[in-house]
């Protein structure tokens, strides 16, 4: 178990790997914490790898965090204090927007981007705020069944009934306080400028079932980024590093290899 203090708040972090190795770093969608990426960190074996909890989520203080901007200043942070000059970021969903959002803020730290099940931007302001009202009368375990459905195809959800049940205690049990945060950041999010001005390598990634940012939302915010590529994850939902972390471990190499550093 490790920790850092980052930008005034405790992270609960994993930072792994040979220290003078290329970086891969991982940042989670809401509801969730790092766990999401056990099966595809160990096949990046010769990489430096490093993943957190984000402000709100898993073991980390949970105060704040109501803006991408601000989850973006806390990995800007992360990465000074853990002496990563530059890294791959790989986002899953509002973590996409987050590393875009790192693009723009501290260009100096990012190599390349992957930009799993994101957008430019996610929902609508109703639907966030619908969430934010549901979740402060009936708490986060309330969409949690909801959630499942959008996390995880029905194949999925069919034969892995005990690895959805884990996922959905994880969601069940994030602070509210952190996770609502969550919400008014995406509520209040669009990253449609920031990703018209990426200025290196970038891959969109998007899980053929992913109900909740869907491939034809993803091939969008690839259009929008210059030169960004565009890949399907066949059958899986909107969290691939835990349906589908063979292919999604299979496509971050494949790009890293292919991709020149930015
Ligand atoms: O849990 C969901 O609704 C899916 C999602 C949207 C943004 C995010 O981070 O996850």
């Amino acid at each position: 178990m490790d920790a850092v203090k980052a930008n005034g708040i405790v992270l609960h972090i994993e930072d792994r790997g040979p220290r003078d190795a290329p970086a891969l770093v991982f940042v989670n969608s809401v509801g969730t914490d790092f766990r999401i990426w056990d099966a595809v960190v160990p096949q990046f074996p010769d990489h430096r790898t490093l993943r957190y909890d984000k402000r709100g989520h898993g073991l980390s203080a949970s105060e704040g965090g109501d803006s991408i901007d601000a989850h973006a200043a806390d990995l800007a942070a992360l990465l000074d204090a853990r002496g990563i000059g530059r890294a791959t970021i790989v986002g899953l969903s509002i973590g996409g927007m987050i590393a875009l959002a790192l693009s723009h803020l501290r260009p100096d730290l990012v190599d390349r981007l992957i930009l799993c099940d994101t957008a430019h931007r996610i929902g609508t302001t109703e639907s966030w705020q619908a969430r934010i009202d549901a979740i402060r009368t009936a708490g986060v375990a309330s969409i949690a069944e909801a959630t499942m459905e959008r996390w995880f195809s029905a194949a999925f959800r069919a034969e892995q009934p005990e690895r959805v049940a884990i996922a959905r205690n994880m969601l069940s049990r994030t602070p509210a306080d952190g996770y609502l945060s969550a919400c008014a950041a995406l509520r209040d999010g669009d990253l449609t400028a920031v990703a018209q001005a990426v200025a290196v390598p970038a891959l969109c990634l998007c899980g053929t079932a992913d109900t909740a940012t869907t491939p034809e939302l993803v091939r969008s915010l690839a259009a929008l980024i210059p030169g960004a590529r565009y890949a399907d994850i066949p059958g899986a939902g909107h969290i691939p590093c835990v349906e589908a972390p063979d292919t999604l471990a299979r496509l971050i190499r494949g790009f890293i290899e292919e991709a020149p550093r930015g």
